[in-house]
């Protein structure tokens, strides 16, 4: 019950878009459940008239009926059977072509009536389903592109895939079965029971008396599916997340023969999620042979009670037909828990990460930033990642419109952790970083961020064509603007060398691209957008020694007349900066020109002396 509670204290606000549709299939659930009791009337009714009359009329009219309203029970029968009547054919009586029809066509009507309000149940609970689905899984998504990258750095790929896909799934098999099932089983249950009740209110509580007795074992097992769902929920986890490591990774699984051991890791997982599955099939399956026991124990009762008391033959088949109408719908009613109890893990799961707030905010009156004028400061800022110490540390830094600056030090000095502060990923714990004067915590985010633009070592192209790829980089970018920015990158060629041009899709030809054209794609990505600031996180890192070249002509192509921020391992890529910061523990321990900076004999010197960087013949071994 508690569980029925919260799901559908999450849900509500999105069933309630789609109150029309959720009112019509309760409608509809409730008529499904009514048209079951409908077999009852018609067994018993059918049976009475095809029964030579000295077997339905073996006892008194009295006994016949003997339920607690006989009176009313009579009459409304009787009311019944004289518009049935003429309509239904009787033993021993002459058939008319109406009673040939209505023989014909009374259960048919009555299953086709009964078969359609199912499916139309099952059609509108499933409208309402899909759509609160796609909207669940819309926000959900909007939640988390709110969110800021301390939440991604502590998630898998895999706790993200569960909670999209895996956790909005539960949800929906128990919205459209779980709901479905909720109406129409319980009414069937009620129409039947009734309707015997109605014939012979004894025989009913005799034979129904074991029914409340499988309470009991569906609340045990049911929690035992809550609990395997909950450990197949995490194993599923991290079997997503294995699928993602392995495979984007597949070089270097590859290069290592690492093939066999992450073949025992995912035999592992599997492992565990056959154990876990094989309870979970145990909860869900063992309630059906139990309730099927208690219920078909009040049978032998009710056998027993018919041939202690001579009920007839028409009374004894209709109670038989309700009797066994009802187990399918008491056995559906015992799965309702199981599918709540699932539910409510990914509706737990999914409460906790609404709850979630971003650590970094844009103001709701936050000021706009239409074009970047004069600086970008770092006014004594410090930063550290959750439970670390300080990434950077007081550190003040201005960075004038059209600077070209560079940025060298050992690796996890900070250099990143400088570029992230800048995209306004994290905010700092102290000190304020300003652009043109306003504290980017009150600027609007979308406009501080289209002011820049990022090319890293980290070449991220999508599922789309290449002209969809560079134009991720200005949203509407005409195919002129597109093929602009794809010449300016020396991309042009070497696309319009591919079968479908512009057209082919990355993902597609991706084997055919190599590691210096898909950066250059994403340079052309760069370009297109336009930014004022270029952010270049060692964007030639992963290149060979040719490629490095084709992809620097690109950027210093884009560079042209930006203010630049460029993070470099390889030194000799610092060479045409302006300024060069060196960065040790979170701290600028140097800064000047190239050569100034080779000259001092300082950090950078050392970092250079190591790269075969002299500071006589400034460059000897790049280049
Ligand atoms: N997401 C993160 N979570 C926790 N700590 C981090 C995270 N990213 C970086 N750090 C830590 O912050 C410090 C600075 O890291 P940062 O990545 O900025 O250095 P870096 O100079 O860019 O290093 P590299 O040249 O290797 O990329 C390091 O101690 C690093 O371990």
């Amino acid at each position: 019950m508690n569980n029925l509670k919260s799901i559908f204290k999450f849900g509500w606000p999105y069933l309630r878009r789609y109150k029309g549709r959720l009112m019509a299939g309760i409608l509809l659930g409730f008529l499904f459940g009514a048209s079951n009791a409908s077999f009852i009337w018609a067994t018993k009714t059918l049976f009475t008239r095809l029964t030579p009359p000295a077997e339905s009329t073996a006892m008194p009219d009295s006994k016949k009926t003997p339920g607690i309203f006989s009176e009313q029970a009579k009459q409304i029968q009787q009311t019944v059977e004289t518009v049935v009547d003429p309509w239904l054919p009787r033993i021993n009586t002459e058939l008319k072509w109406r009673q040939i029809l209505g023989g014909l066509l009374l259960l048919p009507i009555l299953v086709f009536f009964r078969g359609s309000v199912g499916y139309l149940n099952s059609y509108c609970m499933a409208w309402v389903s899909e759509r609160v689905i796609k909207d669940l899984r819309l926000d959900l998504l909007h939640k988390l592109n709110s969110l800021s990258m301390d939440f991604f750095n502590k998630s898998t790929l895999g706790d993200l895939m569960g909670r999209v896909n895996g956790d909005t799934q539960a949800l929906y098999r128990c919205m459209s079965l779980g709901f479905s099932d909720l109406i129409k089983e319980p009414i069937t249950v009620v129409g039947v029971a009734a309707g015997l009740f109605w014939m012979d209110p004894k025989l009913t509580l005799l034979s129904l008396m074991f029914v409340p007795t499988i309470v009991i074992p569906i609340r045990i097992l049911s929690k035992k599916a809550k609990k395997a769902f909950k450990s197949s929920v995490q194993e599923g986890i991290g079997q997503d997340s294995l699928v993602v490591e392995v495979y984007s990774s597949i070089r270097v699984v590859k290069a290592f023969c690492l093939e066999p051991f992450q073949m025992q890791r995912f035999k592992g997982i599997y492992e565990r999620l056959v154990r876990i599955g094989m309870k979970s099939v145990q909860a869900k399956e063992l309630i059906n042979p139990i309730i099927e026991t208690l219920s078909v124990m009040g049978l032998g009762v009710v056998i027993i009670f018919i041939c202690k008391t001579h009920r007839d033959i028409p009374h004894m088949a209709a109670f038989l037909v309700g009797i066994i109408s009802m187990y399918t719908p008491i056995k559906k009613l015992g799965g309702i828990p199981v599918y709540f109890q699932q539910a409510n893990v990914g509706a737990e799961r999914l409460i906790q990460l609404f709850a979630l707030q971003p650590t970094v905010k844009e103001k709701v009156d936050a000021i706009p930033l239409k074009s970047f004028q004069k600086a970008i400061t770092f006014e004594n800022v410090t930063f550290a990642y959750e439970g670390k110490g300080p990434a950077l540390k007081n550190f003040s830094l201005t960075i004038p419109r059209g600077m070209k600056l560079g940025i060298a030090g050992e690796s996890g000095s900070g250099k990143s952790t400088l570029v992230s502060l800048t995209l306004r990923f994290y905010d700092p714990v102290s000190g304020v970083i300003k652009i043109d004067g306003h504290d980017v915590r009150e600027l609007s985010v979308t406009d501080m961020r289209s002011q820049m633009a990022l090319v890293s070592q980290d070449i991220v192209l999508f599922d789309q064509t290449i002209a969809e790829n560079i134009a991720n980089g200005k949203p509407g970018a005409s195919r002129e603007e597109i093929e602009a920015a794809a010449k300016a990158a020396y991309a042009h060629d070497f696309i319009m060398a591919l079968p479908k041009g512009y057209d082919t899709r990355p993902g597609e030809m991706g084997k055919n691209l190599s590691g210096g054209q898909k950066q250059r794609l994403c340079i052309a990505r760069a370009f297109v957008r336009n930014a004022p600031i270029l952010i270049l996180d060692e964007a030639t890192a992963s290149l060979d020694a040719k490629a490095e070249g084709e992809v620097q002509a690109a950027i210093d192509r884009l560079a042209e007349h930006r203010t630049v921020i460029c993070i470099a391992h390889r030194l000799s890529t610092l060479t045409n900066t302006d300024k060069i910061i060196v960065m040790d523990n979170g701290r600028i321990v140097e800064e000047g020109h190239f050569d100034e900076l080779l000259h001092a004999n300082g950090t950078f010197a050392n970092l250079a002396r190591k790269q075969g960087i002299h500071a006589k013949s400034k460059l000897v071994a790049q280049r």
